[in-house]
């Protein structure tokens, strides 16, 4: 059985890979990480630790659905302590600091990086491309839409989103995102790149990647109805990941998109 250690073992993902794994025949949670408490009854023998050599230390592979400090410190552990295990990470709103850091770490350890862990969405960003790159005169909006408890805005598959729109036109997307807009802006301009985020209610995780211009406009949509479709897919990615070469890969290296 492959051992998975959970780094976000309480949230919301979380409790939904440890849910999942419980019925898995080909692995099992072996241990999570705890910075509070864990309310959900875990199967015997489950390590729960705050000490991050134990939870690397338990585990063949660690799943990471956190917050972006949660990731900086398993990444800290590479780097700094030779933690020597593979690691999927589906944390968001990572900084540039956490970003470079995650490069770093990916030299000494195998690490998939994802902001979504769905199959859907890894097609939508190739559709993304190919439709930014052939309707290079349709403006392009992105709209995504969240549950109330999300704290990070816009959601990392948005932005994802947006580099791949943004590189299929050869843009450098830090030059013409906008997150916004209000009071009198001047008309829109030809390389803006609109990233706008909606939140309420209990919405799993909707995208729109719009493509507009005169007379026609194109509409690519995803939602998740399901938020197990991201704990299954960290699951499915982690099974793959294991005895890889050290290198950041891609959710589609692992598809095999
Ligand atoms: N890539 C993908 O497919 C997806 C990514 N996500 C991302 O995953 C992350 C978690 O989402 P979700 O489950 O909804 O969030 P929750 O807020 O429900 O859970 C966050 C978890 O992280 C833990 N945590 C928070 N801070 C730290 C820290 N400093 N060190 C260690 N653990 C910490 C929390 O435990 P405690 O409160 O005890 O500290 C909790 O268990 C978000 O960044 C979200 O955007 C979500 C869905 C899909
Ligand atoms: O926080 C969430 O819930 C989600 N976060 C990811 C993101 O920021 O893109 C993926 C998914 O949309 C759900």
């Amino acid at each position: 059985m492959i051992k998975i250690g959970i780094l976000g073992s309480s949230g919301r993902v979380g409790t939904l890979l440890i849910d999942d794994l419980s019925t898995d025949t080909e692995a099992m949670v072996s241990a999570v990480y705890v910075s509070k408490k864990i309310e959900k009854t875990l199967p015997e023998h489950t390590v729960v630790t705050n000490d991050m050599k134990v939870l690397f230390d338990s585990s063949d592979v660690i799943i990471d659905f956190s917050a972006p400090a949660g990731t900086e410190a398993l990444l800290t552990e590479v780097v700094e302590n030779r933690g020597n295990k593979p690691l999927v990470i589906a944390t968001t709103g990572l900084n540039k600091h956490q970003q470079n850091l995650l490069l770093e770490a990916s030299k000494i350890v195998p690490i998939l990086y994802a902001t979504n862990m769905s199959l859907g969405v890894a097609v939508l960003n190739k559709l993304v491309a190919l439709a930014s790159k052939t309707l290079r005169d349709f403006d392009i909006e992105i709209v995504e839409q969240h549950h109330r408890h999300k704290v990070d805005a816009p959601s990392g598959t948005a932005l994802t989103l947006a580099e791949h729109a943004a590189n299929a036109r050869d843009l450098n997307l830090d030059e013409v995102r906008i997150s916004g807009r209000d009071g009198l802006i001047g008309a829109r301009t030809k390389d803006e790149i609109a990233v706008m985020a909606l939140r309420g209610g209990d919405i799993v995780g909707r995208h729109t990647v719009g493509l507009y211009n005169d007379g026609e406009f194109l509409e690519l949509n995803h939602t998740a109805t399901a938020r197990n479709t991201f704990s299954k897919g960290a699951i499915k990615v982690a099974k793959w990941i294991i005895g890889k070469n050290p290198k950041l890969y891609t959710i589609n290296d692992a598809l095999g998109l």
